[in-house]
């Protein structure tokens, strides 16, 4: 029977790692640690892939084999990109911009083959239309340390599920690997689950 090949997933977050737990493939973590700047010029879905692409890559240039999938995550509301907020007022500031409206999650997804460099990058879009809140509310949300480390400053998963009235697309990839993509460029690797 021919070798699997390895699975390896460029992320220290354990979102990610869960998300991917469930399709059930063996695989190991190595973090990427990456600079997450990019160019303004850049289009969100450009974005997300270049930034997924660049975390696939540094992984990918220290192994000789396996499969290595990176993502990225973040948040747009009217052509601003949001990531993770850099303090408490940070993310009081995005609460605020994005309670009672709709914004759309960028997750970009990049898969390297180390033997032979081989690359696929992609990504999904999702609309989230988010619950009024008010100044108290956000506060209170934050009190909770949830949204400290997350794209937007809020958790579809966490306490944010209740603040989302609804969506539009893959609920993964708001959480930050959209299972359905990753499935589909993992079989283009010859990867199947079933
Ligand atoms: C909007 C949203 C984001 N997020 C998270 C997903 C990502 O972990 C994070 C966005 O940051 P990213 O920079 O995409 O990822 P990361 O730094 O957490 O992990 P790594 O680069 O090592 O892979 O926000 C949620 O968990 N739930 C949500 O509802």
């Amino acid at each position: 029977m021919e070798k699997a090949a390895e699975i390896i997933l460029a992320s220290s977050s354990p979102r990610r790692r869960e998300l991917l737990e469930t399709l059930k493939l063996p695989f190991t973590i190595m973090s990427s640690d990456v600079e997450e700047t990019f160019s303004s010029s850049l289009t969100p879905a450009e974005v997300v892939e270049q930034l997924s692409l660049r975390k696939a890559r540094e992984i990918a240039g220290k192994i000789s084999s396996g499969i290595v999938i990176g993502a990225d995550t973040i948040v747009v509301l009217d052509g601003n990109i949001l990531g993770k907020p850099m303090d408490e007022d940070d993310a009081f500031r995005m609460l605020t911009a994005l309670q009672g409206r709709t914004h759309t999650v960028y997750t970009g997804v990049a898969l390297i083959e180390a033997a032979t460099q081989a690359v696929q990058v992609a990504h999904s879009a999702t609309q989230v239309k988010m619950r009024k809140m008010t100044d108290q509310e956000i506060r209170g949300y934050i009190s909770t340390r949830e949204p400290m480390d997350k794209a937007g400053s809020y958790a579809i998963q966490g306490f944010g599920a209740t603040l989302v009235e609804e969506i539009q697309g893959d609920y993964f990839t708001v959480v930050g690997l959209p299972l359905q993509l990753t499935a589909k460029m993992l079989s283009q690797f010859g990867i199947r689950l079933f």
